[in-house]
């Protein structure tokens, strides 16, 4: 690492060690949303490798049981911090195993709502969450209390629903916090961060701005410039502001027209970003080169990995295109990539459960030679939203649905070729225009359209055809990693299906995908 700061030196901050609860990221937006900023890493984190020490440290829930040969356990250097630990599910369950081995299963699974009794009501970790409603969700339980712990909290099932250390800032909990269903969660968690660990809540966008500007120049240095992967998504297009704050004309935004874009997308966005925003941006049409590399493709990951790699040789051809001011080489690519996109790549887990690779994640080129400038790293989409917000950028763009780097290549499914992307794109255009039409537009959290590589039988204007199938997706959701597929008023659907089968050539039939996430992901492929 350089002398730059990362965020979490600048900032207090609670260290989320991740146990593989489906929750996890949950407990770190919680904290976030009361402006203390938080950071997940993998339970199997060196704290010895940390190069900043958190205020606090929460353990969170796990699939695992503590007591099996294979289950994760945490560094135990962890308690020579001398900082307030909060574990909870598997992580107070954890603290238990540590400290005297008293985890057994339960006679039965404990899953949803309890009532919390408060037993030590001078307790901090507890104010003001007395008989609220707790989300329990365990197998597991502890079979008597910890070696030094005491009780301070109960339910109707669980003697030992929450334990805290006798002399030291150790608490455990037996219920998740984090999910909303635990009505005074929130409240619990503010009271571990700001009143038992003292974190300053002074994470707020307004401060962001200002010490990620700072941070970048420090990075960059005074004379360096800087290229940009910039698609006129939310997240580069916040991105590439805040690099133009931070170095001015020093930085050449580069989209890449990959020919899996969206309908008039090059054209549109060249106008908004740099009519909008003043934001220097070129077009680099490079679509023979994708759909040539992505000949006789099928595979989805594959596809997947042809893009990133060839999106990663487009910015270095045009590295060296650029000529610096300084006479120097180009030495930095600018990204959007956001928090989300980190943690499924951080998974303790192992490559074995990547279920997709993004592409500017999991998707770059071993070998390159650019080194990556990621200013959202640490963000969630809400976040970046609200800093696009206060960068000035328009409402209409910061609330865009976002598009996958690789684009329609991932919604045609089977082979992508010219004409099977027209097919995809022009369906994806009229699905967009009449949700815009009906004013539902930003109800919706993500919508589009994918081409299947199935035919069937229909029949138009007497004649029989034998077409493709097209399938719409539309979800709802605050931070993508679950959501739910959005309810249309079926006379809705009758229009659009209507509308794609007689003006889309090579479609013969409409369905529209009810499934979530999970157990399905947001895209196909
Ligand atoms: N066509 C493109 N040209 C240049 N860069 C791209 C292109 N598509 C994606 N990228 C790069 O990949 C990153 C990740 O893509 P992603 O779609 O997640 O973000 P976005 O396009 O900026 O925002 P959104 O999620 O709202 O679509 C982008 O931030 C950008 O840096
Ligand atoms: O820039 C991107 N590059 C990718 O490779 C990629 N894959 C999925 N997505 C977007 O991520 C969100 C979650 O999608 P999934 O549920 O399909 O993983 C959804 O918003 C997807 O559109 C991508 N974005
Ligand atoms: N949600 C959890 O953390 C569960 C912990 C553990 N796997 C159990 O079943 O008890
Ligand atoms: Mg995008």
């Amino acid at each position: 690492m350089s002398a730059v700061e990362q965020v979490s030196g600048i900032f207090d901050t609670i260290l989320v060690l991740d146990f593989g609860s489906q929750y996890s990221h949950l407990i770190t937006r919680r904290l976030r949303e009361f402006n203390i900023y938080a950071e997940m890493l993998p339970c199997t984190q060196k704290i010895s490798e940390l190069s900043w020490k958190p205020k606090g440290v929460i353990l969170s829930g796990g699939p695992y049981s503590v007591y099996a040969d294979d289950a994760p356990h945490v560094d135990p250097a962890v308690f020579d911090l001398n900082v307030p630990i909060l574990g909870i599910c598997y992580g107070m369950q954890e603290l238990a195993w540590l400290n005297g081995k008293k985890v057994g299963r339960g006679e039965k699974r404990e899953y949803g709502p309890a009532t919390l009794n408060v037993e030590d009501q001078s307790n901090p970790l507890f104010k003001g969450v007395d008989h609220s409603t707790v989300w329990m969700s365990h197998g597991d339980k502890l079979n008597g209390l910890p070696d030094g712990f005491v009780t301070i909290a109960t339910s109707d099932n669980s003697p030992y629903c929450g334990i805290a250390h006798e002399s030291k800032p150790i608490y455990g909990i037996q219920f998740h916090p984090e999910v909303t269903h635990s009505t005074h969660g929130k409240q619990l968690l503010k009271n571990f961060a700001v009143d038992i660990c003292h974190a300053a809540q002074n994470w707020t966008m307004e401060n962001f701005i200002e010490t990620e500007i700072q941070r970048i120049r420090d990075l960059v240095g005074p004379t360096a410039e800087v290229i940009g992967a910039v698609s006129g998504g939310v997240d580069s297009t916040v991105a590439s502001k805040l690099m133009t704050e931070a170095i001015g004309d020093r930085f050449h935004a580069i989209l890449v027209d990959n020919g899996v874009l969206r309908l008039n997308e090059a054209k549109n966005v060249k106008k908004i970003l740099t009519e909008g925003l003043g934001i220097d941006l070129t077009v680099i049409d490079a679509s023979k080169e994708f759909l040539g590399n992505l000949k006789g493709v099928t595979d989805p990951e594959k596809k997947r990995k042809i893009i990133g790699n060839t999106f990663i040789r487009v910015f270095e051809r045009e590295a060296e295109r650029i000529q610096p001011k300084d006479g120097q080489e180009i030495q930095f690519l600018l990204q959007g990539t956001l928090y989300p996109d980190v943690i499924e790549s951080i998974s303790f887990k192992g490559p074995s459960q990547t279920i997709k690779t993004h592409h500017n994640v999991g998707g770059l080129l071993d070998n390159m030679k650019l080194k990556l400038i990621e200013p959202l790293r640490e963000l969630f989409k809400d976040e970046v939203r609200h800093l696009g917000e206060l960068l000035g950028i328009s409402h209409e763009l910061v609330w865009r649905h976002p598009f996958p780097g690789p684009g329609l290549a991932i919604r045609v499914l089977g082979e992508v070729t010219e004409s099977q992307v027209a097919i995809a794109r022009n369906a994806d255009a009229i699905y967009i225009e009449e949700i815009r039409k009906a004013g539902i537009y930003n109800n919706i959290s993500q919508a589009f359209a994918c081409l299947l590589p199935v035919k069937s039988v229909g029949a138009m204007g007497d004649q029989r055809t034998y077409e493709q199938v097209i399938a719409l997706r539309a979800i709802e959701t605050t931070d993508f990693m679950t959501a739910d597929w959005y309810p249309f008023e079926h006379s809705f659907l009758k229009k659009v299906a209507s509308r794609i089968v007689n003006e889309v050539d090579g479609v013969a039939r409409v369905t529209y995908d009810i499934t979530s996430k999970p157990p399905a992901t947001v895209e196909w492929e």
